[in-house]
């Protein structure tokens, strides 16, 4: 097989500043989950982009931020991880209407982190579909510029999708030749039950706004593609009564719209009709223990005790 440019990129930026976004827009699909709600994203996602002259394989972090639970430090973790993974970091950060020309805390403080893992960063800009002082994006991109040596500066609209042709050149530049890492045709790692979960987080973020925050886990409890028609089950758990209350609605309605959003989803990924039923179960705190995480799988048997800091 002839060689190629090939490598891992990480998508690196603080919550909500549309990183799940860019990824889906890279790669034409939706695999990553996407809300108004920062922290959204928990688990790295692997997104595979295959081109005819290069493999770009994706690995969207959370945002990083400062650890106020458990789970925040797991995010934390994987963040860094992430940087220190990868050939090329794109680091996302995003402009308001009125584009501020200073680097904030925040992004000052994860540029550090990115400095010590000494991988070309590829800055991309985005939202500047909401920017309606297109000049001042000059003096953002020159502030940055400033505070961190970036392999490139782009400014981007994940959702628009503007810029992303130049944030894939950019980023190949950089990429080691090597032969493909994954077969033409993949686009993630994850396995689809795993996809499914998600699915189902992102419709209850997305059905209930600020009432049930982050503390809310989905496992998926049985997955048989034995029938004709797959049956999945999975349980939504929450972390007091009330939330749950809020979840399920009057006579089941907020609970029943959830599903079937994320059903449908489901079927257009897999291509076929699914049965998927949902159980809300209240388990408090589940985020504030090792044990809890570990249940939810968001950490492994062998690495609880490392994330407990
Ligand atoms: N106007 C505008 N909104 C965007 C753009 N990209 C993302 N958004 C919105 O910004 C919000 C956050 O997007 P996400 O993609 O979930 O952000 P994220 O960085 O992955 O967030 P975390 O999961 O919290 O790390 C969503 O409401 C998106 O629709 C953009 O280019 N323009």
């Amino acid at each position: 097989m002839s060689k190629i440019r090939v490598g891992t990129v990480a998508l690196v930026g603080r919550p909500n500043v549309g990183k799940s976004t860019l990824l889906n827009a890279l790669l034409g699909e939706r695999i990553a989950i996407v809300s108004h709600h920062p922290q959204t994203t928990r688990d790295r996602i692997l997104g595979v982009l295959t081109q005819k002259d290069a493999q770009y394989v994706f690995i969207d972090t959370p945002g990083m931020h400062a650890a106020k639970t458990k789970l925040g430090a797991r995010m934390n973790h994987e963040a860094r991880q992430a940087a220190r993974e990868a050939n090329v970091v794109v680091f996302v950060t995003s402009v308001g209407v009125e584009p501020v020309p200073t680097v904030g805390r925040f992004d000052a403080s994860l540029l550090e982190q990115l400095k010590v893992a000494n991988v070309p960063v590829v800055l991309a800009i985005n939202k500047i579909d909401r920017a309606t002082n297109k000049e001042a994006l000059f003096a953002v991109l020159e502030a940055y510029s400033k505070a961190f040596d970036f392999a490139a500066l782009v400014p981007i609209s994940a959702k628009k999708q503007n810029g992303l042709d130049r944030v894939l050149l950019e980023v190949k530049a950089h990429l080691p030749e090597d032969e493909l890492l994954y077969e033409a045709d993949t686009l993630t790692d994850r396995p689809m039950r795993f996809l499914v979960a998600e699915f189902v987080r992102e419709q209850i973020l997305r059905a209930t706004r600020e009432e049930v925050p982050h503390g809310v886990a989905v496992v998926v409890d049985r997955f048989d593609e034995s029938g004709k028609i797959p049956k999945i089950e999975l349980s939504v758990h929450v972390d007091r009564e009330g939330h749950k209350k809020i979840l399920v609605g009057k006579q089941g309605s907020v609970l029943k719209e959830i599903g079937s959003k994320a059903r449908a989803r489901v079927e257009s990924l897999m291509g076929r009709q699914v049965h998927l039923a949902l159980w809300v179960r209240v388990t408090p705190n589940w985020y504030e223990s090792d044990r809890g995480l570990m249940e939810m799988g968001y950490i492994g048997e062998t690495d609880g005790s490392k994330d407990s800091r």
